[in-house]
């Protein structure tokens, strides 16, 4: 189809109603496609959907499709400030009667992509409760052309499937549900209660246990410090006992009954876990923070996109798969960025590659810019496993540049970084105690035009 611009529109899928999928719909609106967003839950949100009930969720997730999406925990607050959090047209300003602290829990977030959806007008776009099962190709033309996308769908709880063709497929599923296991010898055969930290909502299930938790990154310092209140011991496993950051060290000091161990080496059928420097405890439950897995359970190019070591490739930029480009794109896969800035340029970007007014290299160009950022990441040593954590504000502003919109602002980089330190060395109050460095920062924040002149207030 041609627009009256004289732009091409197409009719497009959206799979999921997080953050990702919401800015789709809205960019996808705003260039004149049609857009329909498919989500297998009752409402949007995505991660932020917290999900209480559990308990028909597998506790290592292992299912193909999994029950629950959401892996929020209860007392679960975000990292960085509000302040940057926000969509570049839509501040996440704090609202009376409502949770006013700059680093919120996570329903306050939710309501704010909730404001979002309805300032804009997005939930007419959206078909709750259907969850994709099947995307694959229907003619699989040379480099997209003339290629159709098949689309498979079933009510969440009922029986009736729907199958629908599209021009181009968004996929904006998320990456922070399929629990990521590492393998250890014994990990069949003992017996106790093992969980990813998907499962783990609140403390008191742990009361008077011993708990070994697996991994120390942002998951597994803040269950521990939750736990261990309540727990009888606390071990918690980390990969390098060197790079533990001043403010964990300060936790683990503080509380007698938390203690840094090395790997787990094996575990056994009796309940003991036995770790890497020969150390052994008995223990009720191994909660493993250990991180997730990109997974597209419906998604079926012939083989041309897969998942190899936690890579998803190949993509061009983390966005387009060449040859199938731009009609299968990606939004939210590299992890590490300011996020929800992040979606809205990929989604502008992808909505105008979509109507013409960007162009995308070519076929080969697109490859060998692949096969340059796999080789400077082997370079670098980075495993592949972390191909998509791109730690670096240059990126961001690299695809504001692919769709011409403004670089993130200085203060957004800064606020970012600040708030980065003070949980290295403050771990336990860093969201609550802000430097008095950082309020200069924030007023900077507040009068910018993202807070003053963009007029749009939640
Ligand atoms: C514990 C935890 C803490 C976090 N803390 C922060 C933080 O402080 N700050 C931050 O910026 N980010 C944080 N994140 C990252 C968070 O994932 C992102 O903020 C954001 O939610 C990603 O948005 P998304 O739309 O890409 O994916 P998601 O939010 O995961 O949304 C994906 C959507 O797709 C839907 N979906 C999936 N599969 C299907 C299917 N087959 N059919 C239909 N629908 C489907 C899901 O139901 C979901 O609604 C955290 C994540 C976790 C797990």
């Amino acid at each position: 189809m041609v627009s009256e611009q004289g732009q091409s529109t197409k009719n497009v899928c959206v799979i999921g109603a997080g953050p990702s999928g919401l800015v789709a719909a809205r960019e996808l609106r705003k260039e004149g496609h049609t857009a329909v967003v498919l989500e297998q839950n009752h409402d949007i949100g995505g991660q932020w959907l917290y999900e209480p009930n559990v308990e028909k969720e597998d506790p290592l997730g292992k299912n193909k499709f999994l029950d629950v999406h959401s892996s929020v925990y209860d007392s679960l607050r975000i990292v960085s400030p509000r302040e940057i959090m926000g969509f570049t047209d839509f501040p996440f300003v704090s609202k009376k009667n409502r949770d006013t602290r700059r680093f919120p829990g996570h329903k306050e977030l939710w309501l704010y992509l909730k404001d979002f959806c309805e300032y804009f007008g997005l939930k007419e776009m959206i078909r709750f409760n259907t969850r994709v099962e099947y995307v694959g190709m229907l003619d699989y033309g040379v480099f997209g052309k003339d290629l159709k996308w098949v689309v498979k769908s079933k009510e969440k709880k009922g029986e009736k499937r729907v199958e629908e063709v599209f021009d181009a497929v968004i996929v904006a599923t998320g990456h922070y549900s399929q629990p990521r296991l590492p393998s250890i010898k014994g990990m069949d055969a003992w017996k106790r209660k093992q969980i990813h930290s998907h499962v783990y909502r609140v403390p008191e299930p742990f009361r008077n246990e011993v708990v070994v938790i697996v991994g120390n990154s942002l998951s597994g310092q803040d269950i521990s410090m939750e736990i261990v209140k309540v727990a009888k011991e606390v071990y918690l496993s980390a990969k390098s006992l060197e790079v533990i950051t001043e403010g964990l060290s300060k936790v683990i000091s503080k509380h007698r009954n938390l203690h840094l161990y090395p790997q787990i080496q094996s575990l056994h059928e009796d309940g003991r876990v036995e770790f890497e420097d020969g150390s052994c405890v008995i223990a009720d439950t191994i909660i493993y923070c250990t991180g997730y897995s990109y997974a597209f359970p419906f998604l079926d190019t012939k083989g041309i996109v897969g998942v190899d070591d936690n890579r998803v490739g190949p993509l061009f930029e983390h966005t387009f798969p060449p040859s199938l480009a731009p009609f299968l794109s990606f939004i939210g896969i590299p992890r590490k960025l300011i996020g929800f800035p992040f979606f809205e340029s990929q989604a502008k970007w992808i909505a105008q590659v979509l109507s013409g007014k960007r162009e995308l290299p070519s076929y080969d160009d697109m490859m060998l810019s692949i096969k340059e950022f796999y080789r400077s990441r082997e370079l670098a040593g980075i495993p592949v496993s972390d191909t998509h954590d791109i730690a670096n504000f240059e990126y961001c502003d690299k695809y504001a540049d692919y769709s011409e919109s403004p670089h993130l602002e200085e203060w957004r980089k800064q606020l970012c970084l600040s708030a980065i330190v003070n949980s290295f060395t403050n771990l336990e109050t860093y969201r609550d105690s802000w430097d008095d460095g950082d309020d200069e920062l924030l007023q900077q924040a507040l009068q910018s035009p993202h807070f003053t002149q963009l007029g749009v207030q939640p």
